[in-house]
């Protein structure tokens, strides 16, 4: 198991105080009186015996009166609990969802280069209500067996202690039996907690790829795909069953046979006149409950294991500390930010491929409110560019600076604040274009309708949106598959505006638009980029004749510098051939 053992108990005693005690209290009444049952039964089967004293109906009716009441209590008191104990259950899922969640979401991203979405979305859905059933709901019965259990041997001395010590002699071995099959039970659950991550990985990333999937006509493979891997869990399931079969089977018959023995052993005393006909239906009564109460013991236990099984997993999840800061660092103030950002002999490789270098003395300067274009053959490392700048991962050596502060000095969350980027394919989320708009903003729930509709109309996409009927209020579809690719780029362009950022870092498109979506896709760029520290991946001739530095990435690093006439007219120039292979 990782981490501390004791942490599950942690969590249980973070819920909330007052209703746990509740339901300890409600938990002790309801053994209490469920354990005084027999005892007070054993008294009346006496009166029945010993039937003839004079006010024998009247005994017998108040002793059955009073014994109803005291059984109601003990039902209201159990109703309590178990209501306590399901919505304190609920709680800690939450409780536990909530925090696997923001744990997650401050992670670096080289962590999700690694670990795959399906995964984590197994851990926060059905590893967690695992967790949570097992140290809750299955946790208060288990208290309740316990409870039960003890007050019943106690009893059980308490009626008669040679018949007592004689049973007891076959508990230990029952015991070693569950401490086996819970350790066993406990190793299963990880493999079968992985085993199912595994399969909603698959489902996640073919429902989420439907239409490649499609297109590539691999519906039938995906479907075996995951049929295949619900076998396996199925293979674990069996297992699970399996051993789960022997288990309850063996402590089924070994509960009978206690009672058996009981008989036997009891009659034997009952003839040699050491202990009333009362005496035995007692202790057989609480003989079968502590029989019962033991069988309650052994799935507490193995169900507490499953919970351990999966809670192994979460709790490395949870205590996961991210590589990079998130939210910790210098902020500069609003004068002394200009908005210069350089390069310096940086070295990177992807944490995923330490072997693969990307950078090698990589140095470049952008200059605050200048375009600076940056050029490069495919896979040389450009979007990589900006992922540094965004400080989505930390260079191996050399310094990236912000106005001549290191931006590992820097807080990450006021350095992307100041950020403004638009890609190739800009993600929208599945909500209105209102809301993917106003999602640039620090606060979007502070921001106007009218807002919104100046930006849309600056970046050229007011006119479309308001064609559909329902305007600004349209649901754009999971990452925008209700767009066309234009029109995405000129929403996402109208969140950037938003934002208002002092520096820009854009990736033009490489698929051709139509002429007239190119054009108003064009001019939404250049009324965003005015009076702004700008770094653009670019494509375009146009784009990069207008930018003030033309930058050449090659063989990881900037090779050529200058306006794009001057890299032209050097004879043997990179530029000059990346151009003409372009063209
Ligand atoms: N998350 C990642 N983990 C590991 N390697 C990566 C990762 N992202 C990109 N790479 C690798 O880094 C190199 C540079 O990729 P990058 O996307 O920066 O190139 P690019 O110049 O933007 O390419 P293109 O013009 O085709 O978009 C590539 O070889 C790529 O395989």
């Amino acid at each position: 198991m990782h981490g501390p053992p004791a942490w599950p108990l942690r969590l249980l005693v973070a819920a909330n105080r007052k209703e746990r005690g509740a339901a300890v209290g409600f938990l002790a009444m309801s053994s209490v009186i469920t354990m005084s049952a027999p005892f007070f039964l054993g008294r009346i089967i006496d009166v029945i015996y010993t039937n003839p004293t004079v006010d024998y109906s009247y005994t017998l009716t108040r002793l059955c009166l009073a014994l109803s009441g005291v059984f109601l209590c003990g039902a209201a008191a159990n109703t309590v609990r178990v209501y306590l104990m399901q919505t304190s259950g609920q709680r800690i899922v939450n409780r536990l969802r909530a925090s696997l969640f923001s744990s997650l979401l401050r992670q670096e991203v080289a962590f999700f280069d690694k670990t795959r979405t399906g995964e984590l979305i197994n851990r926060l859905s059905s590893d967690t209500a695992l967790l949570g059933r097992s140290i809750t709901e299955n946790l208060s019965d288990g208290l309740r067996a316990g409870a039960q259990a003890s007050i019943g041997i106690g009893m059980m001395f308490y009626v008669s202690p040679q018949l007592a010590t004689f049973v007891l002699s076959v508990v230990p071995p029952i015991s070693v039996l569950a401490v086996i099959y819970g350790r066993y039970l406990q190793k299963l659950t990880k493999v079968m907690q992985d085993s199912l991550a595994q399969t909603t990985q698959l489902a996640e990333e073919s429902i989420g790829n439907i239409r490649t999937v499609r297109a590539f006509g691999k519906e039938i493979t995906e479907i075996e795909k995951y049929t295949s891997k619900v076998d396996h869990v199925m293979q674990l399931a069996r297992k699970e069953a399996f051993a789960r079969a022997g288990f309850f089977g063996a402590t089924g018959l070994s509960g009978n046979l206690i009672v058996l023995s009981v008989l036997y052993k009891g009659g034997l005393l009952m003839g040699s006149a050491h202990m009333t006909v009362g005496e035995l239906s007692s202790f057989l009564m609480y003989a079968f409950w502590v029989g019962l109460s033991i069988g309650g013991l052994s799935s507490f236990y193995s169900e507490l294991m499953k919970g351990l099984g999966a809670g192994g997993r979460l709790w490395e999840l949870l205590e996961r500390k991210p590589e990079l800061p998130f939210d910790e660092g210098v902020v500069l103030n609003q004068e002394s930010f200009q908005g210069t950002l350089e390069f310096r002999n940086v070295h990177f490789t992807y944490p995923a491929r330490p072997e693969v270098p990307i950078f090698q003395d990589f140095s470049l300067c952008i200059p605050s409110a200048s375009v600076t274009a940056l050029v490069g053959p495919s896979g040389s490392g450009k979007s990589t560019v900006l992922s540094l700048l965004l400080r989505l991962y930390d260079p191996v050596s050399g310094t990236i600076s912000l106005d001549g502060h290191d931006i590992r000095q820097l807080n990450p969350v006021w350095l992307r604040s100041k950020i403004g980027t638009v890609s190739q394919e800009p993600v929208l989320f599945s909500c209105s274009i209102a809301e993917n708009i106003a999602y640039g903003a620090d606060d979007p729930s502070s921001v106007t309708a009218e807002q919104i509709e100046k930006v849309a109309d600056v970046a050229n996409a007011g006119a479309f949106i308001r064609n559909f009927p329902q305007g600004f209020n349209t649901v754009v579809g999971e990452k925008g598959v209700l767009l066309s690719g234009g029109q995405k780029q000129r929403i996402a362009i109208a969140r950037a505006l938003l934002k208002n950022p002092k520096i820009l870092l854009l990736d033009e498109a490489t698929s051709a638009l139509d002429a007239e979506n190119e054009y108003l896709v064009q001019e939404a760029l250049d009324r965003l980029m005015e009076g702004r520290t700008v770094l653009i991946i670019a494509h375009r001739l146009s784009t990069i004749k207008n930018a003030n530095t033309v930058a050449v990435l090659d063989q990881g690093k900037i090779t050529e510098r200058g306006r794009h006439e001057e890299l032209l007219s050097k004879p043997n120039g990179i530029y000059r051939r990346l151009m003409n292979k372009q063209s």
